[in-house]
């Protein structure tokens, strides 16, 4: 196959993984957004990526947002949310911290493939992306890429969408966000 033919080959599989979204889980996930005082994202390796491209885009929004390790970050409270990506939902140092976050009452979501996994069962919000986890994608027929690839350019996908919807909902243009963005760099 040429390199192209990669390339519409995966453009199909995210078609066909992000037709299954469900439009009510990432509707919860907005609203708790919306109401959360600070939101914090984690994820490990290539799903870690794609939460602090996210996070990028929260802040270029206005939100108070961190990634879970930097320097930086502060403590969590009872009025913050933590979302977590993770193809597996397995990942124990997030499984670790997801428990921590619920016993000190924060919100938790996850964007994971399996709601039943540690970290959905124990999340308020989950949006499940129907798409294979790293460790079982060489037995699944539904993907050609190895590992997590299509969960993790979901992810990516999944939450630019959910980006989209909230400037929407707040009236904000990339260019209001553009004054936001780094100028350090
Ligand atoms: O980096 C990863 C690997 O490349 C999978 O394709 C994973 O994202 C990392 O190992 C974290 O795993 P999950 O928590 O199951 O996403």
């Amino acid at each position: 196959m040429r390199t192209s033919d990669y390339t519409s080959a995966m453009i199909n599989e995210l078609q066909r993984t992000l037709e299954l979204l469900s439009e009510e889980s990432v509707e919860q996930l907005v609203e708790r957004i919306a109401r959360a005082q600070k939101v914090f994202v984690a994820g490990a390796g290539r799903s870690g990526l794609m939460m602090r491209a996210f996070a990028m885009r929260l802040m270029h929004m206005g939100f108070a947002v961190y990634v879970v390790g930097e320097t930086v970050t502060p403590g969590l409270g009872p009025d913050d949310l933590l979302i977590i990506g993770s193809g597996s939902g397995e990942t124990k140092s997030l499984a670790v911290m997801a428990a921590k976050a619920k016993g000190i009452g924060a919100s938790l979501a996850a964007a994971t493939t399996n709601p039943e996994s540690t970290i959905g069962q124990i999340s308020d919000v989950v949006i499940q992306v129907l798409a294979s986890p790293k460790e079982a994608s060489d037995q699944e027929s539904f993907t050609i890429q190895p590992m997590g690839s299509l969960f993790e350019q979901s992810l990516l996908l999944v939450f630019d969408s959910i980006i989209l919807r909230m400037m929407d909902r707040q009236e904000l243009d990339g260019s209001a966000m553009f004054g936001r963005h780094a100028n350090l760099e």
